[in-house]
């Protein structure tokens, strides 16, 4: 483990807007970056936990360009595993953390069928780490990064906080029962504040363009595939099923711009200060609008001012017909909602690939 990057030693020097210090694990990935960037911008020292598993020094590195050299002056970096109790001991010895938000987890949904033990080791031996690293350390308030993925496949949409849960894959499983662990862990111990945040489909990037989404390897999801082909890395789109009983035959998803997510996640930091009695809370992230397939490859040529190729394929195994969230209870506990349609989202998704047609890494090796 080691400790390093600009700021490091945090510095965070006299009034943050809260003068409130925040751990983020998995704060180098995608939606980890957007958030920490938002945090910094409200003033918050934040300290990242990253093992760089799904990510790369230099995404943190385009935080700290875009917020500037007072704001990077509060963002701490420490290389290190939740797997690795010692390393998350070296984390919470290093500094007192008022709250921890958690994303730093494995998602890809085909890699947990081939490979569970991995998707169990990395997802749920890594929580009860921090779980039990957090409580030796008093820091009892938690934002946990779950998924519309534990509605299962919903028999009614919209889905709601209370709807049936159901998990349909190893990652899946691993959500749904970490879910259920924090809710037990916070009923035994109830000055414990945890808010689970469940993501419907965040894409776009940062209005900069700097920081984005960066898959390794194939992408499994729409809006990196998409970006890929107009790169010209990929010939085409594979569209996976257009026989749905849906508007156009192509599935429906709740996409959401990233820049909301992240709000969503200060909104979720905030209500945990202000809500003592809190207990575990879980909350849909979502627009609380559905799209298909070839809805949103439509959005993404008007972006982009060419046509995407596509070919219709059968559905892919485990997929649904139609997820998208009701959005209320966030709306009206988190005081929370997007703002952001597919037009914005594909805007920016479209401005970051064309600064960033491969990535992080600036150029084609190491690229399938
Ligand atoms: N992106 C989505 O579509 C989506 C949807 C729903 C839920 N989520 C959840 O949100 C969280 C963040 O997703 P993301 O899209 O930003 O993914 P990401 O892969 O871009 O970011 C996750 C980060 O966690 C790090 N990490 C993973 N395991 C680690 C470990 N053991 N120790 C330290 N760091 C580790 C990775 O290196 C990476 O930087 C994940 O928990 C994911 O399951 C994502
Ligand atoms: O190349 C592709 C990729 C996707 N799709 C289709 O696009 C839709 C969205 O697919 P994504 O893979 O982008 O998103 P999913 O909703 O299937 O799943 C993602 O979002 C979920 C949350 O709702 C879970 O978090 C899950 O783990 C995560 O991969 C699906 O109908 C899918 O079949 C294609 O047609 N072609």
């Amino acid at each position: 483990m080691a400790i390093g990057g600009v700021g490091a030693g945090g510095g965070a020097g006299g009034a943050e807007a809260q003068g409130r210090s925040v751990l983020v694990t998995g704060g180098a990935g995608f939606i980890g970056t957007h958030t920490v960037l938002q945090l910094l911008e409200k003033g918050y020292a934040v300290t990242v936990v990253d093992n760089f598993h799904n990510s790369v020094p230099e995404a943190l590195d385009r935080v700290r360009h875009i917020v500037g050299p007072a704001l990077s002056a509060r963002l701490q970096f420490i290389f290190g595993d939740l797997t690795i109790k010692d390393d998350l001991e070296k984390v919470f010895a290093a500094k007192r953390y008022d709250a921890v938000i958690h994303f730093a987890g494995l998602k890809a949904v085909a890699e947990s069928v081939a490979h569970p033990e991995m998707y169990n080791r990395n997802n749920i031996v890594g929580t009860v780490n921090l779980y039990d690293v957090m409580k030796k350390h008093g820091c009892n308030k938690l934002v946990f990064s779950s998924s519309a993925t534990v509605y299962g496949q919903p028999e009614k949409v919209p889905c709601f906080e209370d709807s049936p849960l159901k998990a349909l894959n190893p990652y899946g499983r691993t959500k749904l029962y970490l879910e259920e662990m924090l809710r037990d862990y916070q009923h035994a111990n109830p000055e414990w504040r945890t808010i689970l945040l469940r993501y419907f489909n965040p894409i776009g990037a940062h209005e900069s363009g700097d920081i984005g989404e960066d898959p390794k390897g194939v992408p499994n999801n729409l809006l990196p595939y998409i970006q890929q082909v107009a790169v010209g890395r990929r010939p085409e789109l594979n569209v996976y099923g257009h026989d749905y009983r849906t508007r156009d035959g192509t599935a429906v998803r709740d996409y959401i711009h990233v820049v909301d997510l992240a709000d969503g996640h200060i909104a979720a930091l905030e209500k945990l200060f202000a809500t003592p009695d809190i207990g575990c809370v879980a909350y849909n992230l979502g627009t609380g609008r559905g799209t298909t397939v070839l809805e949103m490859v439509s959005a993404f040529e008007k972006a982009y001012g060419k046509k995407i190729p596509v070919k219709m394929c059968p559905r892919r195994p485990g997929d649904s017909e139609q997820v998208y969230a009701s959005t209320a209870k966030a709306e009206e506990e988190l005081g929370w909602r997007a703002k952001y349609g597919i037009e914005e989202m594909c805007r920016d998704q479209w401005n970051w690939a064309k600064k960033n047609p491969y990535g992080y890494c600036g150029n084609a090796e190491n690229k399938d």
